[in-house]
């Protein structure tokens, strides 16, 4: 049984829809990215989950207790075991780090506070321990550099002993070399505590990298779920294959366990027939120098490692794009050849991928 289990739910601020019939599963342990452009849904769903925002229709269900089914249930976030760690870590200027770190966990009812004192801070000293700020207990959180206070926001969303956290674009606002340590960092104490996480987030190469699932989220309803590897791969759809990485659409002619493309004929991950479009990554094309080739080079780019090299077919003038290796690369105008490594995702008509297995892992 999942530990956060979403279904069918609807969210909309007045009349205005912004989630629909979006279904969704945390399993115990786990870290679930939420990927989506800007303006998806991604924070309306984690306000929902989190019990600040109520939904319309559907059912949020934690470890077996219904936490949302309207119009009868909606339990309060102080209620729902749930931890958040808010954009931009959410600090409170006017406490010091432990009392940011131990907010929550001061009992509402006066008459039951005897002895919480002590418990309260050996619980925030763990925590802060556990994200490697042991000695910040007093420290203003001001004075904390961008990716400290988002340690300090994780040690306070984990203090209260949560059921799972959310993570609202947490790393955003750090910058590029910080953001990938921290969020290895995150990753593993997150995993070591054993608490399952959604991490929501528009970055794909941070979703992919981070989490163990990712749920592509696409107009206010889940698209796609899949590891980072079947997502990227095999993706359910035209929409979430470009969404994840960059992506050419190819027109191709489905003959059973290939397509016949401007590339020549390339495995499918399925079985294709009839008309449609196959997906090609940059990184899967390779042009080698050939007088007789059916592509020209149009421009190379260097960029360190690799260099992106722009290719257009001489009968249909479309073009592509490729990554390659290597220092001795063709120039504009010479003539090459291009193999592609499949397989490649196959597309009919609809824009409907047509492998069984791919099917097997769209939510
Ligand atoms: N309080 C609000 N009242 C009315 N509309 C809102 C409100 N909050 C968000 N919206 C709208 O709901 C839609 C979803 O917003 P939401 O913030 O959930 O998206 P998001 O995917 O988190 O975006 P971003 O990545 O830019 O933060 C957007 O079109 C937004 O304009």
């Amino acid at each position: 049984m999942s530990e956060l289990s979403v279904r069918g739910l609807g969210a909309s601020y007045g009349r205005r829809e912004v989630l629909f019939d979006l279904d969704l599963d945390l399993e115990a342990g786990e870290m679930l990215a939420v990927l989506g452009p800007s303006g998806c849904g991604k924070t309306t769903l984690l306000r929902s989950l989190a019990g600040l925002h109520r939904i319309d229709r559907g059912s949020i269900t934690l470890a077996g207790t219904v936490l949302a089914a309207p119009p009868s249930t909606h339990v309060p976030p102080e209620h729902r075991r749930i931890g958040l760690m808010p954009q931009e870590g959410g600090l409170f200027p006017h406490l010091s780090v432990g009392e940011n770190v131990g907010f929550g966990l001061v009992n509402p009812l006066p008459h039951k506070r005897r002895g919480d004192r002590v418990r309260r801070r050996s619980r925030v000293e763990a925590m802060l321990e556990l994200v490697g700020l042991p000695d910040a207990i007093d420290v203003d959180p001001r004075e904390l550099s961008g990716g400290q206070q988002q340690r300090v926001a994780l040690a306070r969303a984990l203090a209260p002993n949560p059921s799972v956290v959310l993570m609202d674009e947490p790393f955003a606002s750090l910058d590029t070399g910080l953001r990938s340590g921290l969020r290895r960092e995150v990753r593993e104490l997150l995993h070591s505590s054993g608490t399952p996480s959604i991490l929501v987030t528009h970055d794909r190469t941070e979703a992919m990298t981070t989490a163990d699932r990712v749920t592509v989220l696409l107009d206010g309803s889940t698209a796609q779920t899949g590891t980072p590897h079947e997502l990227y791969h095999r993706p359910s759809s035209e929409a979430v294959g470009a969404f994840v990485g960059e992506a050419m659409m190819v027109e191709g002619m489905g003959v059973g366990m290939a397509a016949e493309t401007i590339f020549g004929t390339i495995p499918v991950t399925g079985v294709a027939s009839g008309h449609g479009r196959v997906l090609v990554r940059p990184e899967q094309l390779t042009p080698t120098a050939d007088s007789d080739g059916d592509f020209v080079i149009v421009e190379t780019v260097f960029a360190g490692p690799h260099s992106l090299q722009t290719l257009e077919h001489l009968t249909s003038g479309a073009r592509s794009t490729a990554w390659v290796r290597g220092t001795d690369l063709c120039g504009p105008g010479e003539r090459v050849r291009v193999q592609v490594s499949g397989p490649v995702a196959f597309f009919d008509a609809v824009g409907v991928e047509t492998s069984d297995r791919s099917k097997s892992v769209t939510a």
